[in-house]
């Protein structure tokens, strides 16, 4: 017989509120309640978007795992907002459900037509803003979707961290897929692209990963500055690059410098990435990104006032990441205080970020055991489980990020630990980032999560 639905709630309740810190509790979990669970799905319904956001983006994995132990078989989770009349709108707020070992969901989409990966729903050309930084790019975007393997072939798309090529990428996927719907649409990061590879050689299935590749209509590659030094991928994206260009199919790629800064990249393939177009997206001026701070406070149902938005732009000028994070943690701080968006309550929490906060060895042991759905004791723990000591290698990354700590001082936070095993974790996870985009974006979302909590903790004066 299925335990209540009540029931369920309050043994989660329970659980998370040992597992989780107080004010993420309070403000995260405490204001969420579940709904039903029907056809081994748990609906939650959160106050506001910003707070079903939030839950969806740091702690599904961990509401998730709950239940499972509860329950003893996996569910999946869905996120929703409460409407009005307190019944909730599922079919808009979709998420992925339960991504095991994968600490920080992706908001992604069902898949439409045939991607590789999932495209991000809010990646689409009507909610990018054009300014000057990126007009080009925009453009040949548009023209890109509009007429695949024509004029622009490749787009090469290049430009700082977080500052749209990604988003544009994606845009033009979601054109081509609605307009066709059955259109091949490959969105795949380079790191992607290179493990698939490495598991078709170990698989003996080179016949089926070139196929693949190479019946894409549009091919959307991210990240390919990674293919640095990678000879054998190199080699095999060149033929999948000639084959899809030769039979009039578009690739588009994004990297953070155009081909002729990538080191060690072959010259054929440099040649053949500037045969195209190389549009590049600089930083935004303030007007864009004040209207692109009030086209994102639009689509989360965020009033802000014209000085706020210019407040937060002003202070975050070079990726719009980072912009879009301090827009989060504002209304998070605004949230959580219970206050009145106004730029003096919002002063303490948006400092700009070259401003360093020192972050305190507990506000980072909180953060990694929230974020990988473990208590401090494990962390400081001898155990040896994966999750355990990958949480614990990642945690003395950022500890020596963000404080000053000699490396004995990180070993004895986690209970003790040799300041050689602190080298050892803190160049392995260094060497892994450059290469691993995901883990680069978890420790990004991490690094952030840690500065918005010692923030709030220096203005709080704790
Ligand atoms: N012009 C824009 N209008 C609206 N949103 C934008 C714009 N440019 C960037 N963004 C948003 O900023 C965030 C970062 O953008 P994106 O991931 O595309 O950056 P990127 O250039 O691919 O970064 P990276 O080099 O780290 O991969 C996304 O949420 C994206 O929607």
């Amino acid at each position: 017989m299925e335990l209540p639905i009540e029931s369920l709630w309050n043994q989660v309740l329970e659980r998370l509120q040992v597992e989780l810190s107080r004010p993420t509790f309070e403000t995260w979990i405490k204001t969420a309640s579940a709904e039903r669970l029907e056809n081994n799905c748990l609906v939650i319904i959160t106050p506001n978007p910003f707070a079903r956001n939030w839950l969806q983006k740091y702690y599904i994995n961990t509401i998730a795992n709950v239940v499972q132990d509860i329950l003893g078989k996996p569910v999946e989770i869905y996120i929703t907002v409460a409407q009005g009349d307190g019944v909730s709108n599922l079919g808009e707020q979709k998420v992925t459900g339960y991504l095991p070992n994968q600490s920080i969901a992706a908001e992604t989409v069902p898949k439409k037509g045939q991607t590789t990966t999932e495209l991000n729903s809010k990646y689409v050309f009507s909610r990018f803003v054009v300014g000057a930084n990126n007009r080009m790019a925009h453009a040949a975007s548009l023209a890109v979707a509009e007429s695949p393997g024509r004029e622009f072939n490749p787009l090469f798309l290049c430009g700082g961290v977080g500052l749209g090529k990604t988003h544009l990428m994606q845009a033009i996927g979601h054109y081509r897929c609605e307009i066709y719907p059955d259109s091949k649409i490959f969105y795949v990061s380079t790191e992607q692209f290179t493990n698939d590879l490495i598991t078709a050689i170990r698989n003996d299935s080179m016949q089926i990963f070139r196929e693949h590749y190479r019946a894409a209509d549009v091919l959307l590659v991210d990240d390919i500055q990674f293919l640095e030094g990678k000879e054998y991928t190199q080699e095999e994206f060149f033929h999948t690059f000639n084959t899809l260009h030769e039979a009039g199919k578009q690739v588009v790629i994004a990297s953070d410098r155009p081909p002729n800064q990538i080191p060690r990249l072959q010259e054929r393939l440099c040649s053949r990435f500037s045969m195209g177009l190389i549009a590049d997206v600089q930083t935004p001026d303030l007007e864009t990104r004040m209207a692109i701070l009030q086209k994102k406070a639009e689509y989360e149902n965020i009033h802000l006032s014209k000085d706020v938005i210019e407040y937060i732009a002003t202070n975050y000028t070079s990726n719009i990441r980072e912009l879009e994070g301090a827009l989060i943690r504002a209304v998070a701080y605004i949230s959580i205080g219970g206050l009145s968006m106004t730029v003096e309550n919002l002063a303490p929490v948006l400092q700009t970020p070259s401003e360093k906060v020192e972050a305190t060895p507990e506000v980072i042991l909180t953060v990694i055991a929230d974020a990988f759905g473990i208590s401090i004791e494990d962390l400081k723990s001898n155990s040896r489980r994966r999750e355990i000591s990958w949480a614990r290698q990642i945690g003395m990354y950022l500890m020596r990020q963000h404080t000053d700590l000699s490396l004995p001082r990180i070993g004895e936070e986690f209970g003790g630990k040799d300041h050689t095993t602190v080298i050892y974790s803190y160049d392995k996870i260094n060497q892994l980032q450059q290469s691993d985009r995901a883990l680069l974006q978890t420790l990004r979302q991490l690094s952030d999560r840690i500065n918005m909590m010692s923030r709030s903790h220096k203005s709080s004066g704790k």
